[in-house]
């Protein structure tokens, strides 16, 4: 389980989260909401320990040891796997070679041939390289490349962003795919109806830097004061 609490995060003097308290079970999908700039990147960058920010107060746990302060190489040794917003493939590399580099060996873990199962269009893209991909392929293999660390802990940053509605759908059965399996899911998104349709829970960002609402994916749904408010839709 992860387990955050009262996280406080900042850039230089600018402290962006004040005490945020967040759990994610093994199982699960949580999604992470908030209008743009309230911190949800921040908060996935402080769990993956990638600076900026600095993490300036509170705990973060992950499956019972305190990966507050560690380096982001050790709290991937413990099983975090970040999909960074952006993507950030490697663009000279091909396909196979953005997989194979980030491979991580674990007993009946994830290899190449499962995740060309379970993305079999970066098995056809396998030899061309990161800058030749669509913006659907490059989050593809920025999910397969997190995948093949065998991660027990999927940070996704935004998924969604920029990519076409069939390429969405894609990425919401793949996801709905990994849940209920071994990995917990902490997903940032700001497409609410692929939030809504994956999450079993969620958390809101507000602009105090806090969590304004957290609850069952269906409360939400129902919940329309609550989207108004702190999601503007
Ligand atoms: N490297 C940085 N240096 C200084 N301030 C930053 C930096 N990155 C983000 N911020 C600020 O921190 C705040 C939170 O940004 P963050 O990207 O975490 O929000 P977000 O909820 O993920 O937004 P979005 O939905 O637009 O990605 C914003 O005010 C942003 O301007």
């Amino acid at each position: 389980m992860l387990s955050i609490e009262n996280l406080r995060c900042a850039y230089g003097t600018a402290e962006i989260l004040r005490g945020i308290d967040m759990d994610v079970h093994v199982g699960e999908v949580v999604a992470l909401l908030g209008r743009n700039g309230m911190g949800k990147t921040s908060l996935v960058r402080s769990v993956a320990g990638t600076r900026p920010p600095v993490v300036s107060g509170g705990t973060i746990r992950w499956a019972g040891t305190d990966t507050t302060h560690a380096p982001s190489h050790e709290r991937a040794r413990l099983g975090m796997g970040l999909v960074p917003q952006g993507r950030h493939v490697f663009s000279s590399l091909t396909v196979h070679e953005n997989l194979t580099v980030a491979a991580r060996r674990r007993q009946n873990g994830w290899d190449l041939d499962e995740v060309y199962a379970f993305f079999p269009r970066l098995q056809e893209r396998s030899r061309s390289r990161g800058r030749n991909l669509s913006g659907g392929e490059q989050q593809m293999l920025a999910i397969g490349r997190a995948l093949m660390t065998n991660p027990q802990l999927l940070l996704m940053d935004e998924p969604s962003e920029g990519l076409a509605p069939a390429v969405i759908a894609q990425i919401r059965e793949r996801i709905q795919q990994l849940k209920g399996s071994d990995i917990a899911v902490l997903l940032v998104e700001q497409n609410l109806g692929l939030a809504l349709s994956v999450a079993d829970r969620v958390y809101i960002l507000g602009d105090e830097g806090r969590v304004a609402w957290h609850g069952q994916a269906s409360e939400l749904e129902a919940d329309d004061d609550a989207q108004q408010r702190l999601l503007a839709v």
